[in-house]
């Protein structure tokens, strides 16, 4: 069973575009916990353009532990303003598991993975300290990454492989590259002893095979297609649509 973890992202988007409460993202969540999501997905930036940290905390606060946390996000970023830097908001709200994605100031969103061979001696001792506040470590890598035993060495329990290629290969009906790279990188993950989780630009049309490809995949985290999806069709019924996908 793939597990879908809603990222709430955009909710918060659209909340600061008037700069007050609505809508609100613990109502969201409980939304798509309610409606049999089994987790929820935030990624914090220091510019706090998006989610911000006292939304964390309330999030953190309404699951209680009852679904998966996973907050995911630079661990090298510094503090800025509010924004404490991922470890301290990991510290305060211990969240089931944390995705570590190395995203800088100037992305509008996440675009690529980690170097495994470049960034293990920095990885490693963030990893530990993620781990040590009982935190599942996830790593952001690229589709067509190989050398998964790296991210093992270097503590992570799972990789999240980036399938934003994979997305824009569906939408063109040319998938048969950006897929199989897919499916390398989670078979490497696996035969290194790691837990596969996937995300970025997945949605109603993409899911399917992507899943069907790499049937061990632990979890998705969905966002920017889901909310998108969600203003025609209702948050709920949403959520439903792709947990009947991930069942098939
Ligand atoms: C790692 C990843 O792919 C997601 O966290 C994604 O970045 C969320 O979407 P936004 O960048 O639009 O918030
Ligand atoms: N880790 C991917 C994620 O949380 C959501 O990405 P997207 O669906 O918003 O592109």
């Amino acid at each position: 069973m793939t597990l879908l973890s809603v990222n709430l992202n955009k909710i918060a988007v659209l909340r600061n575009s008037r700069g007050e409460h609505e809508p609100d993202i613990v109502v969201a969540a409980e939304t798509v916990i309610a409606a049999g999501a089994g987790g929820v997905t935030v990624h914090p930036r220091p510019d706090q353009r998006h989610v911000r940290p006292d939304d964390v905390r309330r999030i953190a606060a309404m699951l209680g532990g009852r679904v998966e946390f996973n907050i995911e996000g630079n661990g090298f970023a510094a503090p800025r303003g509010s924004y404490p830097g991922l470890v301290a908001l990991v510290r305060d709200v211990r969240p089931a598991q944390c995705t570590l994605v190395p995203d800088g100031d100037g992305q509008i969103t996440s675009d690529h993975g980690f170097d495994l061979a470049a960034d293990a001696a920095t990885l490693k001792p963030l990893i530990a300290q993620l781990k040590a506040l009982g935190a599942r470590v996830s790593l952001f890598v690229d589709a067509g990454t190989v050398d998964l035993g790296r991210a093992a060495d270097v503590g992570a329990d799972r990789v999240e492989i980036y399938t934003g290629p994979y997305a824009k290969a569906h939408a063109a009906n040319d998938v048969g590259r950006a897929l199989a790279d897919c499916v390398r990188t989670a078979e490497s993950a696996r035969d290194a002893g790691l837990g596969v989780n996937a995300g970025h630009d997945l949605n109603q049309r993409n899911l399917s095979d992507l899943r069907r490809a790499i049937p061990f995949l632990a979890e998705v985290s969905i966002g920017h297609a889901l909310i998108g999806e969600a203003l025609y069709d209702g948050l709920a019924p949403t959520v439903r649509n792709y947990l009947r996908l991930l069942a098939g």
